[in-house]
């Protein structure tokens, strides 16, 4: 089960670790961002998916105080960015897309320099990395020469030099773009790890796989607005409750087409090969024994699948495009 269909709403009283409302960002005649809001609960996090362009590098920017809005606010843990910059930055951990560390420098050398830029006190900052190190899959190589890292790995100390300072929010614009499969899988581990030790997560990606494990509400960003928010649940509900099933079909496939197609729940069917077809089907994982007997007596079923709904197809219904194009 995915962190997104297991989600719980947070109680509406308590203060969000983030929130924003009415944020607004145009470059001249391009509308960047128009009237985003969320709010995220401590321990909860929360995913911006759409493609690339729809805005969610600007969001984040306007959310950590690097780009001021045209409109709208932020708050973090209560602090408005605008009023006290200070204090609600110094409550944000933000790991943007660009990784900026010094090659010639070990792992924890990097993470002691952005420690001390963050002005944390020596020795609690060497006990501080040790913990960071550990959460982010690194201790073995901690003191190797940066230098030598794979992309991903540069990307976990990267991810480890915005914890150090104990932020209350950790905001992550696409962290695993680029990465390899091991650091891919350290950076979704040690994510939900730090989820369930009560941070707020902001996730950004445009791969609606990781949004789907790790978060358990996402909004789908569009040409800088949010077209739809909720749980997963919530979220692949708005395309309707059909599957799409798949067969493999043996004998004379014309004719248990025919049937396939005359079967109660069965609301749009084609032949996608010589022996295959495809239905889209009201709650077609239930349907399946009724197709097989279906076509009994004409053919026999060699091979089904059957795939529900997912964020990908709810994207497809919203915007009409894929997310990945
Ligand atoms: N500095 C800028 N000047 C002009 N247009 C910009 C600038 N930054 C972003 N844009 C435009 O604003 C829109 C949103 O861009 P943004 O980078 O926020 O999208 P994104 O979802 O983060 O995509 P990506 O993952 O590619 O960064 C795009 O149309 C982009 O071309």
């Amino acid at each position: 089960m995915t962190a997104l269909e297991t989600a719980s709403v947070p109680a509406a009283t308590a203060t969000p670790a983030l929130a924003c409302r009415g944020l607004s960002k145009r470059y001249g005649d391009v509308v960047a961002v128009e009237d985003v809001g969320f709010a995220i609960a401590p321990g909860q996090a929360y995913g911006l998916l759409g493609p690339n362009g729809a805005g969610k590098t600007t969001t984040i920017s306007m959310l950590v105080g690097l780009l001021r809005p045209d409109s709208g606010t932020v708050l973090v843990g209560g602090v408005d960015l605008a009023a006290d910059p200070t204090r609600a930055k110094a409550k944000i951990g933000y790991v943007p897309q660009e990784i900026a560390l010094y090659p010639e420098l070990t792992g924890r050398e990097n993470l002691r320099f952005f420690g001390r830029l963050f002005g944390l006190p020596r020795r609690r900052l060497a006990a501080r990395i040790d913990e960071v190190l550990d959460l982010i899959g690194l201790t073995d190589r901690a003191d190797t020469k940066l230098g030598t890292y794979s992309g991903g790995m540069k990307r976990r100390i990267n991810i480890g030099a915005a914890l150090l300072h104990r932020p209350e929010v950790l905001i992550l614009d696409e962290p695993t773009v680029g990465v390899d499969p091991q650091s891919r899988k350290a950076i979704l581990d040690g994510v939900e790890r730090l989820v369930e030790e009560g941070m707020a997560l902001l996730y950004t990606s445009h791969y609606m796989e990781e949004i789907e494990r790790v978060c358990e509400r996402a909004a789908i960003i569009d040409h800088g607005r949010i077209i739809a928010d909720g749980t997963r649940r919530e979220l692949v509900s708005l395309v309707g409750t059909a599957d799409k099933v798949e067969l493999v079909l043996d004998g004379d496939v014309e004719t248990a087409f025919a049937k396939l197609r005359a079967v109660e729940g069965v609301v749009e069917a084609a032949r996608t090969g010589a022996s295959s077809v495809r239905l889209i089907a009201e709650g077609g994982r239930y349907l399946l024994p009724a197709l097989i007997t279906a076509v009994e007596g004409s053919a026999t079923v060699t091979a089904t699948q059957v795939i529900e709904p997912d964020l990908e197809a709810t994207f497809l219904h919203l915007t009409g495009s894929t997310l990945r194009d």
